[in-house]
């Protein structure tokens, strides 16, 4: 008899749009790995509204218990919460992003890791020959900056603090370097893009990132850039920021959405918010991470079973390989993405004609296989 299996709690938030259809295939794979006879882990999955459906229901986008059990869960899986029902509600936390901030701010996940890897499939928008062998993580400070100041919001004014601390800096400055320095990264180089020629949070940004990365990880390079002109950068040498780029709040929202332009659709693009350095190895203390594909609801084609869940699927990869140092079990679902995708199992945003659910299937099929092969070697 093999040793009993760890459980691990995951608070599912499937939300709102296409959230539950992609999230659905994510859970599937954590059910495959869960009921494997061999298995050293298994996912008991708490299934909780957020979002507008919350707010369909209890009037906010997140309720009280919602929120401890994010608190206390080992880690959480999101879908995408909004549309345009629910856009008229959008001040404080009363709407669906409200509760989204909320979340990640009380579990302190202050890391947003977005990896961006050239995918061959023909669907990009840039040149085969510019986007080859691109491949670089994006890591955004997640629980400052410009989404966490004090707002005001009257009828003719409006404004958003734009602020950071040393310590705040400081920390997504180590992950950032910890990062560079893992598989993870092609290279041991940070790239850190602000306004530091325009904005005072920017230029205390560039000095303390500098400061501690240099101090404390001589062994990683970091270089800054502008964060508009990184954008022009991106698109026309885009392994050019092979390794990481460290970014605020703000600009790793948006140079993290631009990266979808290299593999051609923000579908397949994964993210993991993390409240310390990742796990090192299978039985360290679990990491907390939230942990949801980097797109949001898509009204526009929602409950037409056709949104791409591969985002969702490689969302669980980092949950496994950064909460719980489950490395095998990360590359396999990976290589069972990979697998599915070289075979032509597409959605129609990869200019497929597969369904979520087929694409799901034949996923948790080809990991099936995967998952045998490895037990075989063990
Ligand atoms: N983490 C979250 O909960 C997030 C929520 N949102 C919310 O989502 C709603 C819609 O926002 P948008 O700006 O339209 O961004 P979006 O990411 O939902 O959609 C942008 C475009 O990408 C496509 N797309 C996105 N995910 C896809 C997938 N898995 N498969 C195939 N195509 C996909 C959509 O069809 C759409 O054409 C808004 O209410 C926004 O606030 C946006 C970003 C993050
Ligand atoms: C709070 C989110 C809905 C905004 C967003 O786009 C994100 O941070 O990923």
């Amino acid at each position: 008899m093999g040793l009993p299996k760890v459980e691990f709690t995951i608070l599912v938030i499937e939300g709102d749009g296409i959230g539950p259809e992609v999230t659905n295939e994510a859970c599937l794979v954590l059910d495959q790995l869960s009921a494997l006879p061999n298995g050293r882990a298994s996912f008991k999955q708490l299934k909780r509204l957020f979002g507008g459906c919350s707010i369909d229901k209890h009037g906010v986008p997140v309720t009280a218990e919602v929120l401890e059990e994010g608190r206390t869960s080992n880690a959480i899986l999101m879908g995408a919460t909004g549309g345009p029902k629910w856009d008229g509600i959008r001040r404080g936390v009363e709407g669906c992003e409200g509760g989204t901030t909320l979340l990640r701010e009380l579990t302190d996940v202050y890391a947003n890791i977005r990896p961006c890897e050239y995918i061959s499939s023909h669907v990009s928008p840039l040149k085969e020959e510019l986007v080859q062998g691109t491949k670089f993580i994006v890591v955004r400070e997640n629980v400052s900056g410009a989404f966490y100041g004090p707002k005001v919001e009257e009828p003719d004014y409006a404004s958003d603090l734009w602020a950071y601390k040393r310590s705040e800096v400081e920390r997504i400055a180590r992950m950032a370097a910890h990062i560079a320095l893992s598989s993870a990264s092609p290279v041991p180089r940070v790239i850190s893009c602000d306004k530091a020629n325009v904005l005072a949070s920017s230029r205390l940004w560039r000095r303390i990132a500098e400061e501690t990365i240099k101090r404390e990880f001589p062994q990683v390079e970091i270089v800054h850039q502008l964060a508009d002109s990184a954008t022009t950068l991106m698109m026309m040498h885009p392994t050019s920021f092979n390794g990481v780029i460290l970014a605020d709040n703000t600009f790793g929202d948006i140079l993290s959405d631009l990266a979808a332009v290299i593999p051609g659709t923000l579908g397949v693009m994964p993210s993991g918010c993390l409240a310390d350095i990742p796990v090192k190895k299978w039985g360290d203390e679990p990491v907390k991470g939230y942990y949801e594909p980097i797109h949001g609801s898509a009204p526009d084609i929602a409950g037409q079973g056709i949104a791409n869940p591969v985002g969702s699927i490689l969302s669980v990869a980092m949950m496994l390989r950064y909460s719980f140092g489950m490395e095998e079990e990360a590359q396999a679902v990976e290589l069972a993405v990979k697998t599915t995708l070289d075979a032509g199992i597409k959605t129609k945003d990869m200019r497929g004609s597969s369904s979520t659910r087929e694409v799901g299937d034949q996923v948790r099929a080809n990991l099936k296989m995967l998952l045998e092969k490895q037990s075989e070697y063990s």
